[in-house]
């Protein structure tokens, strides 16, 4: 198998891993490639099994030399397991990486998982921009998320596994139709990845590049706590994508009045929680406080056109403006 992981050969790396076919087959090509990482790995408790793949885990640790970092939880609400479960795995996973200073987090996601995700956005309604979601690279806070097996199938990942004799648990609960990705996956992604591999490949290639060129700039310029200062894209259907994708981070789906009341308004607060300004040159958005500001903070405020609407959460948290002049 063809995988460059040079943008990781230098960097201190905690890999998800969960003892299925895609983190297996990642966690002994890592090895094969003399990457350093360490891993992660959450037991929700629901299945049988769960508790040998955390065993297999230790012994793989164990016998690699890893650091291995394990969560057990118990989830009571069923109904929306999979949104928890996620939720509960991305807390542990940036917990551990502040408190033990790893720069990348590396997933397992593979060419299914794309492909899946480009379907489930596309029956919702999306553009270009939400249905390339799984990249490779995606900055966040203080770390980067690292995807290296994107355009690798899952077959193509059970085949080395195979061919190597590596061990490998297969997760039953990938066949439950109940959650909506699965009945994607088994009704769509996957049969059509099966007919229609290189191709699918090629597209997503093509997509990308067309995607860079536009040369948006959707990442934060500056992102301190819960601040996010944006570039302002001159154009209103980016603008309002990027503020979508913030807020949504943020628990937070806007209606389409809302969209519309946000271009309009350019100063206001979402949901009674989150403040949002679109000045000439940048998007700010930051959590509502309330607070009694100095005067002469608000001064210094007013003399570096830091938007009305943000100095309290600035104030609250002791941002230096300093820091946010751009
Ligand atoms: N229990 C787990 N413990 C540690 N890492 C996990 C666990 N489950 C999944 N992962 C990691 O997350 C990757 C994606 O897994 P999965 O497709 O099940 O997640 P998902 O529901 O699509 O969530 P998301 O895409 O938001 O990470 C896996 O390849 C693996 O790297």
């Amino acid at each position: 198998m063809n995988l460059d992981f040079s943008v990781v050969k230098n960097s201190k790396n905690l890999l998800a891993f969960s003892g299925g076919v895609d983190s297996t087959a990642l966690f002994f090509l890592l090895l094969e490639n003399n990457i350093p990482f360490d891993i992660a790995i959450v037991n929700y408790n629901i299945r049988e099994e769960s508790r040998n793949e955390v065993s297999y885990a230790l012994n793989l640790a164990k016998e690699y030399n890893k650091k291995i970092f394990i969560k057990n939880v118990e989830i009571k609400n069923l109904s929306n397991f999979e949104k928890i479960a996620r939720d509960i795995r991305y807390d542990f996973f940036e917990e551990i990486i502040q408190n033990n200073y790893y720069e990348v987090l590396i997933t397992a996601h593979q060419l299914n998982d794309k492909l899946e995700w480009f379907f489930m956005q596309l029956s919702k309604g999306a553009g270009l921009i939400e249905l390339l979601g799984l990249t490779e690279i995606k900055y966040t806070n203080n770390y980067k998320t690292y995807k290296p097996l994107l355009n690798i199938s899952k077959d193509e990942l059970e085949e080395f596994l195979q061919k190597n004799n590596i061990k490998y648990f297969i997760d039953k609960s990938n066949f439950d139709e109940k959650y909506k990705r699965n009945y994607f996956r088994h009704n769509f992604s996957d049969k059509f990845l099966n007919e229609f591999k290189n191709g699918i490949i090629n597209s997503f290639i093509y997509l990308e590049n067309d995607l860079n060129s536009l040369n948006l700039q959707l990442n934060p310029i500056k992102n301190i706590e819960e601040l996010e200062i944006f570039k302002n894209q001159n154009d209103d259907n980016l603008n309002i994508r990027i503020i979508d994708k913030s807020l949504k981070r943020r628990g937070i789906l806007l209606s389409f009045f809302q969209r519309e009341e946000i271009l309009k308004q350019k100063e206001i607060t979402i949901s009674h929680k989150i403040n949002i300004s679109i000045t000439n040159n940048f998007i700010y958005i930051a959590p509502k406080v309330i607070s009694i500001m100095p005067k002469k903070f608000k001064e210094e405020c007013r003399v570096k056109k830091i938007p009305i609407n943000m100095r309290e959460y600035i104030f609250i948290n002791k941002i230096s403006i300093k820091e946010l002049i751009l």
